[in-house]
């Protein structure tokens, strides 16, 4: 069965980076392979390779650290049909579940007790014009809606798309993050502030606690 056997590039235990969850022990199941080539994408080792692992195993390895949260990334997530009964299986174990997906993959399938990070790729990233906005229907205020910006092209983007399509009434965690060492966090609080938005400004945790490049943190 194509649902019994995933393609893992790692699993591991940290500290939870981005997200409204940020700060908190998560353990990281990090699928390979990706659809999109996202211009800055710091995760370009995901897209080839990778283990292929019983489902079984890798919930067993998902819920042998411990952690109460458990997130689900990659590379994509929701490009291989074993994640969705994983996602619900960890559910199940009682485990708080994060994915965290592009925007692109249909996220229909779901299980509604995820808390779904869905990006919203902005024209820096160069995948713009493969946003599903049909996604948006299934957003709720459980799930957060995340940007990652790389100038301020990208921000008015995000400014614009946060108006027109009153992102906030689906969800209040909106997310305005920076691409890392491309736009200065500082210039975004400010934009943020000049305009009063009413998102939520984020910075990957984990590359100020190890160096930027370092991965399987
Ligand atoms: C590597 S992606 C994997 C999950 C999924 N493919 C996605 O794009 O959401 C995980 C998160 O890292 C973010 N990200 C990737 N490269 C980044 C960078 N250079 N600076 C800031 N965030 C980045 C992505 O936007 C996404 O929110
Ligand atoms: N510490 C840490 N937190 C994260 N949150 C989301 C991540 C991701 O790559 O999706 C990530 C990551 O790579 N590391
Ligand atoms: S969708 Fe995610 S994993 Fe794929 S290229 Fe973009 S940031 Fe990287
Ligand atoms: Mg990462």
């Amino acid at each position: 069965m194509k649902e019994d056997t995933l393609v893992i590039h790692e699993i591991y235990a940290s500290i939870q980076g981005e997200s409204t969850f940020a700060g908190l022990p998560c353990t990281f199941v990090r699928t390979t392979g990706c659809n999109l080539r996202c211009t800055w994408c710091d995760t370009t080792q995901a897209f080839y390779g990778g283990t292929r692992m019983a489902r079984a195993d890798v919930l067993a390895r998902a819920l042998a650290t411990g952690t109460d949260l458990v997130e689900l990334t990659g590379g994509e997530p929701l490009l291989q049909p074993g994640v969705f009964p994983l996602m619900r299986e960890l559910c199940d174990q009682g485990r708080t579940v994060l994915v965290e997906t592009s925007g692109e993959a249909d996220v229909a399938r779901v299980d509604p007790r995820v808390h779904k990070i869905m990006d919203l790729k902005a024209p820096g990233s160069g995948e713009s014009h493969r946003n599903r906005w049909s996604n948006l229907e299934f957003i709720t205020e459980r799930d957060e809606i995340k940007f990652v910006l790389a100038s301020r092209t990208d921000y008015e983007w995000m400014r614009d798309i946060v108006r027109s399509r009153d992102l906030s009434s689906r969800t209040p965690k909106l997310l305005a993050s920076t691409v890392f060492g491309k736009l200065s966090p500082r210039d975004l609080v400010t934009w943020v502030l000049e305009d009063a938005l009413r998102v939520r400004v984020q910075l990957q945790m984990h590359k100020y606690i190890w160096a930027p490049e370092t991965q399987g943190v």
